[in-house]
């Protein structure tokens, strides 16, 4: 009679807007078979009991327990997958020197694709045990090895956004790890982006391809040139590093006499499917441009404590300069593969860029204010505000969105007297264990269960 796929009864917290949450009490999901959400009913409808009746006790139901709950699948901005076994190791040194000193040598031994079977398929598992649906991923410069990336991402369920880095400046980049020249960097990313569009026609989540200059200091003019064409060619999501860190920021300025957004907008690098990481140092011109090309950023918290030299002002940026932002784990420039994790210290670091650090100042000069963000601004950055970055349909439960779900439960929560939903979940975001994430579903097939 009615006709839906599945139907799942549950209570669930989405993002209603940047600053307020919906909580959906007892509502049924109504999927089609296409995995999205095809309706969304209220227990004050109507036809809710109908429905109810019609689909309790067949396979095509799903109630979740009492004492879970529903929330949309994460989404990471910003992964760098080759770098997962350094996770946790080698912080100690400032962004340049750590590239040099650890990260490419760890990136070169890519070239061999069992090595990068085994590493990616362990990445992808513990993403998706996370709570992780979709993740935007930097690979390597070897185009096999990203290839199998996005194999075992459309193989595990994972919705994966797969870049082949290109480093074509062989001033610049190591000798061991670079590309051979700008031609073949652009003529394997073009085969990529072809391999993997194919390889997404049977996917039912999707699989994506990237253009992915690594950072401008890594690229040459014309390798930057020949990415954003084959961007505009082919009409794929662009990622990059954009003012990162003092370092990175004042080297774009010293090269071309302007900031990174406007020589990565100039060689076509910025439009509504790009997303540009960390963006600590943007200044107000900056933030126009995001805005107008319809930019996102990748706001990497716990990175930034570490390489960002400054906290991003996400609160402006989504407030003031409505650009979309939506939240990066930088693995492994930030130690944690958690969102949840992130989520927090996005918190935490706006606090501290809002009251400031040093006692010395006087408090009235010695913060920015009106730069501290919320929980609930936090989990629109790791769900609503990742979907609009990507412009996909993903990360609301809402209709027309992909049924990318996680269970989560609350037993393991301090609750001794009864608290309100609101409270739940605020307890749920900050008390987090990844043991409490009962199943991941993405695009309505189940892709972990504990
Ligand atoms: O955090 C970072 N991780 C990287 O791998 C990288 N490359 C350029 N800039 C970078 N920043």
């Amino acid at each position: 009679m009615f006709g839906f796929e599945r139907v799942v009864k549950g209570t669930a917290f989405t993002s209603q807007s940047i600053n307020e949450i919906d909580i959906l009490e007892n509502y049924l999901f109504c999927l089609n078979k296409d995995g999205m959400i095809e309706k969304l009913v209220s227990p004050k409808e109507e036809i809710y009991s109908a429905i109810i009746e019609t689909y309790q006790g067949t396979s095509k139901f799903q109630e979740i327990p009492k004492g879970e709950y529903l929330l949309p699948g994460f989404i990471d901005l910003h992964v760098h997958a080759p770098q997962w076994p350094q996770s946790g190791l080698a912080l100690d040194k400032p962004l340049y020197d750590w590239l040099n000193t650890y990260t490419f040598p760890l990136e070169a031994k890519y070239k061999d694709t069992n090595f990068a079977e085994k590493v990616y398929s362990h990445l992808v598992d513990e993403l998706l045990s996370l709570g992780t649906t979709t993740v935007l991923y930097f690979g390597t410069i070897h185009k096999e090895a990203n290839l199998k990336l996005a194999e075992i991402c459309a193989k595990k369920g994972q919705r994966g956004l797969v870049g082949k880095v290109v480093m074509d400046d062989h001033e610049a980049n190591p000798k061991f790890y670079r590309d051979e020249t700008t031609e073949q960097a652009l003529a394997d990313t073009e085969e990529f982006i072809k391999d993997v569009k194919i390889l997404g026609k049977n996917v039912k989540q999707g699989v994506y391809p990237v253009v992915t200059p690594r950072f401008i200091p890594s690229c040459t003019d014309e390798g930057l040139k020949g990415l954003g064409e084959l961007a505009e060619k082919y009409d794929v999501h662009v990622q990059s590093h954009c003012s990162e860190s003092d370092w990175a920021h004042q080297f774009v300025i010293d090269r071309f006499g302007e900031s990174d957004t406007k020589s990565l907008n100039k060689f076509g690098l910025l439009n509504d499917k790009s997303v540009m990481a960390h963006c600590g140092f943007l200044s107000a011109e900056d933030a126009e441009i995001f805005r107008e090309t319809g930019t996102a950023v990748a706001h990497c918290p716990i990175s930034n404590a570490y390489f960002g030299n400054a906290v991003t002002r996400v609160k402006q940026l989504l407030h003031d300069y409505q650009v979309d932002v939506g939240l990066g784990t930088d693995i492994s420039g930030g130690f944690s593969p958690s969102l949840y994790d992130n989520m927090k210290q996005a918190v935490m670091s706006s606090r501290m860029l809002n009251d400031g650090v040093n006692h010395e100042i006087e408090s009235d000069e010695r913060g920015v204010s009106n730069s501290n963000i919320t929980l609930k601004e936090a989990f629109y950055l790791a769900t609503a505000g990742g979907g609009k970055s990507l412009s996909l349909p993903i990360g609301e439960l809402k209709e027309g969105f992909t049924w990318d779900v996680q269970v989560v439960s609350t037993h393991h929560l301090p609750v001794f007297g009864e608290d309100t939903l609101e409270e739940t979940f605020q307890k749920l975001i900050y008390i987090m264990k990844p043991e409490q994430i009962k199943e991941v579903w993405v695009q309505d097939q189940l892709v972990y269960k504990q």
